[in-house]
């Protein structure tokens, strides 16, 4: 099981200040030489921007975007950037999350940079999560769960996901993911996203297989067993979450 811990007493409570104290926090693990996975999304976005301030105060890092829009953030900053192929040995990978459940089991992709994030984490040797409290839950699967699709074939993997759903004794809409060009929102990688609106996850260890299984599936957003630590800010500070759960 979790187990948590207040260090700070920062008390700010807009939503960009939580989510900056949760990444200021998480990047107190950062030493200068360390290769880092940036991750995707309006809290790593204060993730990078504090790096970036870092960076122009001399921290040495190297940093592996999840995402394109990470990538173009992070240049802009002049944080040196290298790609998992050329860095496939990350330290700490770094990366917000849409839901936090109970042993740091996760939701993520409603940036649809699940895919790349899955990697990079799994390239890490140490994967931190950091989020505002709003995103602890009890039990995942209020936010609908991001999971990415190959367009060929799209309405056999929608039919596969509703059978292997359907076989948990979960239902919902699967609604595909817009873009902001009217279409199907399209991934870095070229694929769809399929938010599978389930309401409640009650048990993604069983789940998250048999999304794999579907062939036309690549990855689905449920991240289990990987977070090492989650930095939680809310108006009364920051709360650590720690996982009893060694990594490999
Ligand atoms: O694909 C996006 C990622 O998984 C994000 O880390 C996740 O959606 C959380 O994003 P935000 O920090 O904007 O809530």
């Amino acid at each position: 099981m979790s187990a948590t811990e207040t260090p700070s007493n920062d008390t700010t409570s807009s939503p960009a200040a939580l989510k900056r104290l949760a990444a200021l926090e998480a990047l107190k693990e950062v030493r200068s030489g360390m290769k880092l996975g940036l991750g995707t999304g309006s809290t790593a976005i204060e993730l990078v921007r504090a790096l970036g301030e870092m960076v122009a105060g001399g921290l040495d890092v190297v940093g592996v975007p999840t995402s394109e829009r990470t990538a173009e953030l992070a240049r802009s900053l002049s944080i040196p950037l290298s790609t998992l192929d050329e860095t496939p040995e990350l330290d700490i990978a770094i990366d917000g999350a849409d839901e936090i459940g109970p042993d740091l089991a996760l939701v993520k992709g409603g940036g649809g940079a699940l895919l790349r994030e899955k990697i990079t984490a799994s390239a890490a040797r140490r994967f931190v999560v950091i989020a505002d409290e709003t995103k602890m839950v009890d039990c995942l699967g209020r936010f609908p769960l991001p999971i990415e699709v190959v367009p060929f074939g799209l309405t056999v993997t929608l039919r596969q996901i509703r059978e292997v759903a359907g076989a948990l004794g979960l239902t919902g809409n699967l609604e595909m993911r817009a873009g902001a060009g009217g279409g199907h929102y399209v991934t870095d990688g070229g694929h769809f996203i399929v938010d599978a609106h389930f309401g409640r996850i009650p048990r993604p260890g069983e789940l998250g297989p048999a999304l794999a299984a579907v062939p036309g599936v690549v990855e689905h957003g449920l991240f289990l067993g990987m977070a090492d630590i989650a930095y939680v800010a809310g108006s009364t500070g920051v709360q650590i979450v720690r996982t009893s759960r060694a990594r490999g």
